[in-house]
């Protein structure tokens, strides 16, 4: 019998994407199909190249294939992405698919950390990346992207001058810091701070990106309030330590987004520092802030707890020497690898949970 292009449809309409609870053909997740002779060829367009359950829905697909059209059929199948957005017409940065912003009630909890080791992971995955830097009281990203001593260019388009973000490493970047010199302290009143964020948004040609990262001033600030009025954001990381003093504060954050006039959904919580783990003994996992603070906090709170970081010197040296541990291979790599997935996979379903066209039902 003959293989038709109903019949790979029919057969694919049985496998059901894990996260979104929907089969991929009812989301539309099925293009290009060829068929010759016994040979079937389609593409399946996942909701983001971070996705983590590629394999999984890859061999689900194979299986489909080989149940509904026999064994000797082969499938060749081209897993592909198209990061997905909920952002409609709106006015600000129009190409960039999902704004991020990543959080910490206190100082110091590896925010900023996190942000670079997170949009190298993103970008490693195939995703375009870009991050803008709003930490007024201490911008750390260009010393973690080692663009320190750079400034932004300014271009003229269409009589109106737009700031360029800085390349480093395929990731595009805006800093606080890049507007002044490194060697002078510059005391940012609320206003001049919120004035020169809005900035990088409405005076700033990004190009294209599946996901911009915000990294936010710690605790609450000016700064959140005019993030939410100037683009929409998707959603919120909170990053914490294990310890209890930590976790209290990285509660207030997430009652800030909470907040009628923030209302940011919150994407899932971050515990870094989660233990200790020298580098030659991997094994070894000391808890010297406490065990599973982090993951406590996101459950009480009903949201996702979407990953934990070890507390590893070479995270340090890395970020201190401008090249983020997430460049090299090593295990802790690895763990922002399963970090950025769990955050891509957390976008893309709430993007679903609110696309009407899917009539996505989640819980
Ligand atoms: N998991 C980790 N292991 C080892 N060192 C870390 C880890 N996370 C962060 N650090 C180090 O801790 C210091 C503070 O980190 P970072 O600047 O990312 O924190 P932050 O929360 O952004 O701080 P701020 O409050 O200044 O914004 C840095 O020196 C960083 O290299």
């Amino acid at each position: 019998m003959a293989i038709t292009k109903e019949k790979v449809l029919s057969a694919l309409g049985e496998v059901i994407d894990p996260d979104l609870k929907k089969d991929l053909v009812t989301l539309g997740m099925i293009e290009d199909i060829a068929i010759t002779d016994k040979k079937v060829s389609f593409k399946v367009v996942l909701t983001t190249p971070a996705c983590p359950l590629k394999e999984i829905i890859k061999n689900d697909c194979l299986k489909a294939i080989e149940k509904h059209l026999g064994s000797d059929v082969e499938a060749d199948i081209d897993m592909t992405s198209r990061v997905t957005t909920i952002r409609d017409n709106s006015p600000v940065l129009p190409q960039v698919k999902n704004i991020i912003a990543v959080a910490s009630g206190k100082g110091g909890v590896g925010k900023s950390t996190v942000t670079a080791n997170l949009a190298v992971a993103l970008k490693n995955e195939g995703a375009k990346v870009g991050v803008i830097d709003a930490d007024i009281f201490g911008p750390s990203i260009p010393t973690m992207f080692n663009c320190e001593k750079e400034q932004p260019s300014v271009r003229e388009v269409n009589g109106k001058n737009l700031l360029q973000p800085l390349e480093q490493y395929g990731i595009q970047l805006m800093s606080i810091g890049f507007l002044a010199p490194p060697d002078q302290a510059v005391v940012w009143r609320g206003p001049m701070a919120s004035s020169a964020f809005r900035q990088f948004f409405t005076d700033t040609e990004w190009g294209e990106l599946d996901y911009l990262l915000i990294d936010l001033p710690p605790g609450t600030s000016d700064i959140h309030l005019t993030l939410v009025q100037t683009v929409p954001v998707t959603g919120a990381v909170i990053v914490t330590t294990p310890q209890k003093v930590a976790i209290s504060d990285a509660q207030k954050g997430l009652a800030m987004f909470k907040q009628p006039q923030i209302n940011v959904p919150v994407l899932g919580i971050v515990e870094n520092m989660a233990y200790f783990t020298p580098e030659e003994l991997p094994d070894n996992k000391y808890h010297i802030f406490g065990e599973g603070g982090g993951r406590k906090f996101a459950e009480i709170n009903n949201v996702p707890f979407i990953g934990e970081i070890p507390l590893v010197m070479g995270i340090r040296e890395s970020g201190d020497s401008g090249y983020p541990v997430t460049m090299k291979d090593s295990p802790v790599a690895d763990d922002f690898r399963a970090l950025a997935r769990s955050l891509a996979q957390e976008v893309a379903i709430r993007n679903a949970k609110q696309d009407k066209t899917k009539i996505v039902e989640l819980k």
